[in-house]
């Protein structure tokens, strides 16, 4: 099969063709190139309307010189996510080109495109994906016929919170490059000067790094890039200290979420995955964890239709197609829409792919690796107890590593209490070790919820968490692995006039924990929750559900209202 492929969401006017048989594909790319600023809506699909025929033209032209008139079996097109003025060009040129040739049309997501490339490329069997785009920024993870998000920006896209700063200080579109070349200007002259410095000795400004759950934050540090450069500090240290932050969260939520899949192969995509630093530090983080990597060439990593002529061509094979009075282009097509029909019969990770299955029958006592810490368990009966050490990341900058590690310690020592003292299950806390990063807590509870969601359960995290947010406390990465259930027990659970014995449950793991009173920092804390059973649970309604009904029975109103709102921002534009 060949199959046509179109992409013009943004910025790249591109066509392609994919080969099947020979696994090859011919890319033709027209950029548009702003001015100034950044991409204007209107001039992007003026450029479009421009390229698009002719990038088609070429592709066609060649294919049909090769393979005769038929060389093409079916037109795919980027259906979503981007501009609307742009979709709508790149859609009736699809539509035209396939009635003119007689062939299908096939719709295909631009998000699930950029994943599928690294899959197909790298032929791993059930990775999970970081998408690193300009206008987008998020962790896929495929689960029972959908690509779930594990986590996301919570604001800006990667590409677009760089190029925010390089407009910032006048530099032209796009500035990533830009930055990646400043970055590591700076780093070489760094340290002895001798052959170039080190990541290690070049001075990291203290920018913010928010990560919450699988979720990270963007908006702020675009702020305090630009504020810095306002005060005069040199731009290549700002350049080199925002890159060493903002791929230093991407790559830790990709921990976190392989941890919490059980899965062991990253793939990577995007136009910022052209960067060697952030690709660097996934190398060195899936290293550390046995994982395998996999980052494609360049050519398929920035947009280009080649992505969506590989995809086309497997959902084609799938009789996936579309017909043209149901074509029409969606701004904000999410990648969790899309039903991943090519995918049908393959076998799905052996059970790794939920966290649900994951572990179930792993030695209760054996050391415990978790994304940040490791975990040993000492001692027996009541007087069982766990050494957490949150251990070096050597993919980071060790000066964010050491501030990282430390103020975790810190503030799960700190708030583990507090929770307690508030009324909310948690483990005793016997020893402090700030030096080496380390716990020691009392062992609570029989295995992770991850390994045992049930609806009783969940509703007991609703009510803890709901006193924890009365407290003013938030959690900051309540996920069903965070949580530590007996589920024989008799206590925890029968409050509220309920006298069913319930569950023992307990949070652990408040490193990413903080004080605040506000409603959308408490919403979050749900939506982290609810995105950990919905990347896991095969049949997550019930479960949420339940959690939802027991954090209503003792909180507030308000906090679930603001989860609406959570939910539904949509974030793909
Ligand atoms: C919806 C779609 O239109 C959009 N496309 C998009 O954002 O183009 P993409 O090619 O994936 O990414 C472009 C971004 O990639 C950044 N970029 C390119 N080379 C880079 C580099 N070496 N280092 C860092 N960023 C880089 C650019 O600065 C720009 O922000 C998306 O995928 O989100
Ligand atoms: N107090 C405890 N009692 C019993 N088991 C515990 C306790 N603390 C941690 N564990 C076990 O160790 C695992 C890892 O601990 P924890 O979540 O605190 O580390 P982490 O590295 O921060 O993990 P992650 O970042 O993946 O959430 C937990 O999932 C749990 O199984
Ligand atoms: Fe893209």
């Amino acid at each position: 099969m060949r199959v046509l492929g179109i992409e013009g969401t943004a910025w790249c006017a591109s066509a392609a063709l994919y080969d099947a048989e020979t696994d090859s594909v011919l890319i033709e790319s027209d950029p548009y190139e702003p001015d100034s600023g950044g991409i204007h809506p209107r001039e992007a699909a003026e450029h479009m309307s421009e390229a698009i025929p002719a990038v088609v033209d070429r592709v066609l032209t060649a294919a049909e010189e090769e393979h005769g008139p038929d060389a093409v079996d079916a037109v795919a097109f980027s259906r979503g996510p981007g501009l609307g003025p742009c979709l709508r060009i790149v859609g009736t040129a699809a539509r035209s080109l396939a009635g003119t040739l007689g062939v299908p049309l096939v719709g295909v997501n631009h998000m699930v495109a950029h994943l599928e490339i690294g899959r197909h490329r790298s032929g791993f069997d059930n990775p999970v994906c970081l998408n690193a785009s300009g206008a987008n920024a998020h962790l896929l993870g495929y689960h029972d016929g959908r690509y779930r998000v594990l986590g996301e920006t919570m604001d800006a896209g990667v590409g677009n919170a760089i190029d925010k700063f390089t407009r910032h200080v006048g530099w032209s579109h796009p500035g990533g490059p830009k930055v990646e070349a400043a970055a590591a200007e700076f780093a070489a002259a760094a340290g002895d000067g001798e052959g170039g410095g080190r990541i290690a000795d070049a001075a990291l400004l203290d920018l913010p790094y928010v990560v919450k759950g699988m979720d990270f934050s963007f908006s702020g540090i675009s702020s305090a890039a630009n504020d810095a450069a306002d005060d005069g500090v040199p731009v290549g240290g700002i350049c080199f200290s925002l890159q060493e932050h903002v791929f230093a969260m991407l790559t830790e939520v990709s921990e976190r979420a392989l941890s919490l899949t059980g899965a062991d192969e990253l793939v990577l995509g995007g136009g910022v995955a052209q960067n060697d630093r952030l690709r660097e530090m996934l190398a060195t983080m899936c290293e550390a964890r046995g994982a395998d990597f996999h980052a494609p060439e360049p050519r398929f990593l920035r947009d280009n239709a080649g992505m969506i002529a590989v995809l086309g061509a497997k959902m084609a094979a799938a009789g996936d197609t579309v017909a043209i009075p149901e074509s029409a282009v969606d701004p904000n097509f999410r990648p969790d829409q899309v039903p991943v029909t090519w995918r049908d019969g393959e076998s799905v990770a052996r059970g790794r792919a939920g966290g649900a299955s994951s572990g179930a029958a792993r030695d209760p006592d054996a050391d415990r690796r978790g994304a940040e810490a490791t975990v040993t368990v000492a001692g027996s009966g009541d007087d069982r107890r766990v050494v957490k050490r949150r251990v070096e990341k050597s993919y980071r900058h060790p000066e964010l590593d050491r501030t990282l590690r430390r103020d975790r310690t810190v503030a799960e020592a700190r708030l583990t209490s507090e929770a307690r003292r508030a009324g909310v299950p948690t483990p005793l806390v016997y020893d402090v070790d700030l030096s080496n990063a380390t716990l020691t807590l009392q062992y609570v509870g029989d295995r992770d919820l991850a390994t045992a969601l049930d609806e009783r359960s969940t509703k007991a995290v609703g009510r803890h968490l709901a006193r924890l947010h009365g407290a003013g406390i938030v959690h900051g990465d309540p996920t069903t692995r965070n949580v530590r259930v007996s589920p024989d027990g008799v206590g925890g659970g029968a409050e509220n006039g309920e006298t069913d014995p319930a569950p023992e449950t307990y949070l652990i793991d408040f490193g990413l924990g903080y004080h605040t009173g506000h409603v959308e920092d408490h919403a979050m804390d749900l939506h982290v929750f609810e995105g950990s059973i919905r990347a896991t649970a095969t049949d997550p309604d019930q479960l949420i559900a339940a959690f939802e009904s027991g954090y209503e029975a003792v909180g507030e109103d308000d906090v679930l209202d603001r989860l609406r709102d959570v939910a539904d921002r949509g974030r793909y534009r």
